[in-house]
């Protein structure tokens, strides 16, 4: 269930091989989208050294680089969850929550839905939709992809709340919540990932401009991550705190991957069979006080080493925590109180999350502080269990949280995608 993962093209450069390889196969067909919105086979739009200096005449052009040919598939030949859940994170994202207008009801958001889903696949496949504003015609597909969720208010809007799942029920409050109710929640959340700005970018416009007067802009949030290639070899992305994070993730080749991030079988809301929950929380880092406590310090609040993420306990990386081992002063390596212990699995009942965030930076607050930190994205097959849970127990004493404040939030219903269809499709019309 898990093949929304990127399709690699080969990296190919000008001049070796340009005839054979999916990463030309995809410049061409940037190209012909050039001059397919042109609107004139063979024009040279935008002329020579212009901005889009191209021809489709243009054999020896030169290729784009695996960043920018690398495909996310929209949809599988089967049932599968929508792309952004296990897909490699990207470099720039944009998280946006719409409301449907008034008076828009099922047929109205069928109808959106259907054209969004379209444009989605369009985009996310290098393609140039029509009407285009050509921001994002020099490149490839950049790992673009979009994912659509609703939200609990959208059964009410549209009359569908015999279908709501219970797992929609608003989230408890926690001690560590200044939540603002004008940035959280929403009847539709739509979350774009691309490793590249303008393309990004791009796909939150179109997206936005498609809703028409069908539905509007609730809130937006815009984020990043690494970008590929910026470090000498593959790892995890560091967060604002320095930290590597995403290290213990629930991994696809875990036995209980599956049951644990996506919807079963046995669901009484068919429609999201193979679907997944999404919580959505924007945290703002307290960094003018984090970054005033020693790297000892800060590794204590984790449970982890700052350097490269390995456990206190000793290791790499990837070796696992020993939340039995003492230290010689009688008291546990990875203290009580550490984020890591806290969240892991084993002080849960066992419950995880597959978390896929991006950090966010909106300048400086009016005392000079940062307003910076993490746009936390978590998904699971059940948030009571999962997200709730594990919330709970990091609101009773994590060391951690005196350096957050959770200022946005968000729950929504992410159906998983049929070979052919939109998104929602089996919500809004089985
Ligand atoms: C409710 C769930 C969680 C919130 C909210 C959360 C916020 C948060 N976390 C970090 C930094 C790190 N978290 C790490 C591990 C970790 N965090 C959670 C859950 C939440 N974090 C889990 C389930 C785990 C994995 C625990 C385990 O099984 O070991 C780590 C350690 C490295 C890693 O495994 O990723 C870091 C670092 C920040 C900065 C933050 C809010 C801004
Ligand atoms: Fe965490």
């Amino acid at each position: 269930m898990t093949e929304n993962s990127t399709k690699e093209a080969s990296d190919v450069g000008a001049g070796e091989g340009a005839e054979a390889g999916t990463g030309v196969t995809l410049s061409r067909r940037r190209l012909l989208g050039t001059v397919g919105a042109a609107g004139a086979a063979g024009l040279v739009v935008g002329g020579a050294g212009g901005a889009f200096g191209v021809s489709a005449a243009q054999d020896d052009a030169p290729a784009l680089s695996t960043l920018g040919t690398t495909e996310v598939a929209f949809r599988a030949d089967r049932r599968t969850p929508q792309a952004g859940i296990t897909t490699p994170m990207q470099a720039h994202g944009h998280l946006v929550a719409f409301d449907l207008a008034p008076g828009a009801g099922r047929k109205t958001a069928a109808a959106l839905m259907r054209r969004w889903s379209a444009l989605a696949e369009k985009l996310m496949a290098g393609e140039v939709p029509a009407d285009d504003t050509g921001v994002a015609l020099d490149a490839g597909p950049a790992s673009l992809s979009v994912t659509f969720g609703f939200g609990h208010s959208f059964f009410g809007r549209t009359g569908l709340t015999a279908r709501r799942p219970l797992q929609l029920d608003p989230l408890p409050h926690f001690s560590a919540d200044a939540i603002d109710p004008k940035r959280s929640n929403g009847d539709l959340w739509v979350q774009i990932g691309a490793n590249d700005a303008l393309v990004a970018f791009h796909a939150l416009r179109a997206l936005q401009k498609e809703a028409g007067d069908t539905a509007r802009l609730r809130w937006q949030m815009n984020g990043f991550n690494r970008s590929p290639g910026a470090t000498a070899h593959q790892m995890t992305t560091r967060n604002l705190m320095g930290q590597v994070d995403g290290t213990n993730n629930p991994k696809p080749s875990d036995k209980d991957f599956e049951e644990r991030i996506f919807v079963g079988r046995d669901t009484d809301q068919q429609w999201m069979r193979g679907g997944s929950y999404v919580v959505v929380r924007r945290i703002r880092m307290l960094l003018d006080d984090w970054e005033k406590k020693s790297r000892a310090e800060q590794e204590k609040v984790i449970g982890r080493r700052k350097s490269d993420g390995a456990p206190l306990t000793g290791g790499d990386e990837h070796t696992p925590m020993d939340l039995t081992k003492n230290g010689p002063d009688g008291f546990p390596v990875i203290p009580a109180d550490a984020h890591a212990r806290i969240a892991a699995p084993e002080s849960n009942q066992g419950a995880a999350l597959l978390r896929r965030p991006f950090s966010y930076h909106d300048g400086f607050r009016d005392d000079g502080a940062p307003d910076a930190g993490l746009l936390f994205i978590c998904w699971q097959a059940d948030p009571l269990r999962a997200f709730t849970q594990i919330q709970r127990k990091l609101d009773r004493g994590d060391a951690l949280s005196p350096f957050l404040r959770h200022e946005a939030s968000g729950l929504y219903a992410v159906p998983a995608l049929e070979p052919s269809g939109y998104a929602g499709q089996a919500l809004l019309e089985g």
